[in-house]
């Protein structure tokens, strides 16, 4: 039997150190606990002679040809830290064909093209590992695939993106605008290659897909995810959130209706007191509400080198368990195999209900906000409390703000774009759901 694991690692940046690290530093351990030795046999990166670290020096062979990994007969397993959509695709579907099992972190990736992948793993049968795609290091993949395999998973609220919470919270510590922040969380190693996958939405949808499509056992598109980020939050939303006793979080929802599901990416407002209010910086969370064991959260660093690099690992652990075994999982994928059960649409945002925190910018004058709630009446929209500046000067543009009881957010759209176009409302409206949890 074998005793040790070839692996190769495409792509030296932030997540690819972490993972170097966490397998050299802990190599021992990692022995005792599955009887391998891991050896890291090749790292390829574009500019792998201009890298100088001490982890790197303990590597034999460094390239920049990913091909050195992907055709080496030696390499079992094929780690790809590249990221993006192409060459990446191609390296793992070339890696499957030559029978390697693959891990990954790139869950833009998955999320758009994850069923052809899933699909030549299996039919390759090697197993693809995609524990680093969500959460950064926390164990959450598995989670939803094993430890909740018994229960019928209702609904997800996840924050899970480490950049945009950051932000988020920079901006309510400090008060600082959210481009201020960005370049801190960006020389963190957090952002994605393109920051505004963080900042606008995009990489929160990637990772509630992925986790929708395992917990409701469907295929859920890509496209089909409404998603909204957090550009247009200014540190006012902020404080008015705070007056109300609230938090604004760039939640991921997923819901399983009777006939339908929600999985939906936006801006949300949530009392201070709910658990994931607690969640700041760089953290994320996933909270599941499932049949049988009810509620449960995971909670944890959603980025960085070392905490993804660790989620990485944990992947290549379970291969090689698997391979010593001899009966391997294929990490069983549910909602991205043939074998998906049934498909449910995904329900269009502007049919779903909840409360509303909408800020309007208007010019202080009398019967301006008669005049915005006569329009919000307009569309059967019921007014829970409004909130104005104390000291304005006429004439000023002013923030008025209005937290509405539950209506559909067709009303909403509605009612918001009949007033973005009149005379009294100056700016586009900010719209923030209010989510009960
Ligand atoms: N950063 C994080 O906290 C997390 C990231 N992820 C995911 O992990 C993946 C990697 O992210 P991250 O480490 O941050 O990205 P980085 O940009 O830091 O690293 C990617 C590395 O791959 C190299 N590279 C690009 N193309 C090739 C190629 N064709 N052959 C060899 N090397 C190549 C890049 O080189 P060059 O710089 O020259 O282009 C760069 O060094 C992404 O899918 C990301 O979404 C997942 C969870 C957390
Ligand atoms: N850019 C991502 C990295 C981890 O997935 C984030 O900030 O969460």
């Amino acid at each position: 039997m074998k005793k040790s694991i070839n692996v190769g690692i495409i792509g030296y940046g932030t997540v690819g150190r972490g993972t170097l690290e966490v397998l050299l530093d802990n190599k021992d351990v990692i022995k005792d606990k599955t009887g391998f030795t891991l050896n890291v046999k090749t790292v390829a990166d574009l500019k792998i002679e201009e890298i100088e670290d001490d982890y790197l020096e303990n590597v034999t062979n460094k390239t920049t040809d990913a091909y050195d990994v992907i055709n080496d007969k030696e390499i079992d397993i094929v780690i790809e830290l590249i990221g993006g959509y192409s060459p990446a695709k191609t390296f793992i579907m070339d890696s499957i064909a030559n029978k390697k099992h693959v891990v990954t972190a790139n869950k833009a990736l998955l999320a758009v093209d994850g069923q052809d992948i899933f699909q030549a793993a299996e039919e390759n049968n090697v197993c693809l590992g995609f524990e680093g795609s969500v959460g950064g290091g926390i164990p959450v993949i598995r989670v939803l695939k094993e430890d909740l395999a018994a229960n019928n998973v209702k609904e997800i609220y996840g924050i899970i993106n480490g950049t945009a919470n950051y932000i988020l919270t920079k901006m309510e510590e400090e008060e600082k605008e959210f481009a201020d922040v960005l370049i801190d969380a960006q020389s963190l190693g957090y952002a994605e290659a393109d920051p505004t996958f963080d900042v606008e939405g995009t990489d929160t949808a990637h990772k509630i897909s992925i986790l929708s499509s395992i917990a409701f056992n469907t295929v859920v598109p890509f496209e089909n995810v409404f998603v909204e980020g957090i550009s247009n939050i200014k540190c006012v939303d902020v404080e008015f959130a705070k007056k109300l006793g609230c938090k604004i979080k760039l939640l991921a929802i997923a819901k399983k209706n009777d006939n339908d599901i929600e999985v939906r990416v936006h801006p949300t407002i949530i009392p201070h007191n709910y658990i994931l209010s607690k969640v700041q910086d760089v953290f994320n969370a996933v909270y599941f509400v499932s049949d049988k064991l009810d509620r449960t959260i995971h909670y944890g660093r959603g980025a960085g080198s070392l905490p993804t690099g660790s989620a990485v690992v944990s992947d290549i652990i379970t291969i090689a368990r698997d391979m010593k075994c001899k009966c391997p999982s294929r990490v069983p994928v549910l909602g991205f195999t043939k074998e998906y059960k049934s498909y449910f649409p995904v329900k269009d945002i502007n049919d779903i209900e909840s409360a509303f925190y909408l800020r309007f910018s208007a010019e202080d004058k009398p019967g301006v906000l008669s005049k915005i709630a006569g329009v919000l009446g307009k569309y059967n929209i019921s007014i829970n409390s409004a909130i104005q500046p104390s000291q304005t000067s006429p004439g000023e543009i002013v923030p008025l703000v209005f937290m509405t009881y539950e209506t559909i957010g067709r009303n909403v759209k509605n009612a918001v774009d009949e007033l973005d176009n009149s005379d009294f409302v100056r700016d586009k409206t900010v719209v923030i759901r209010v989510e009960g949890i």
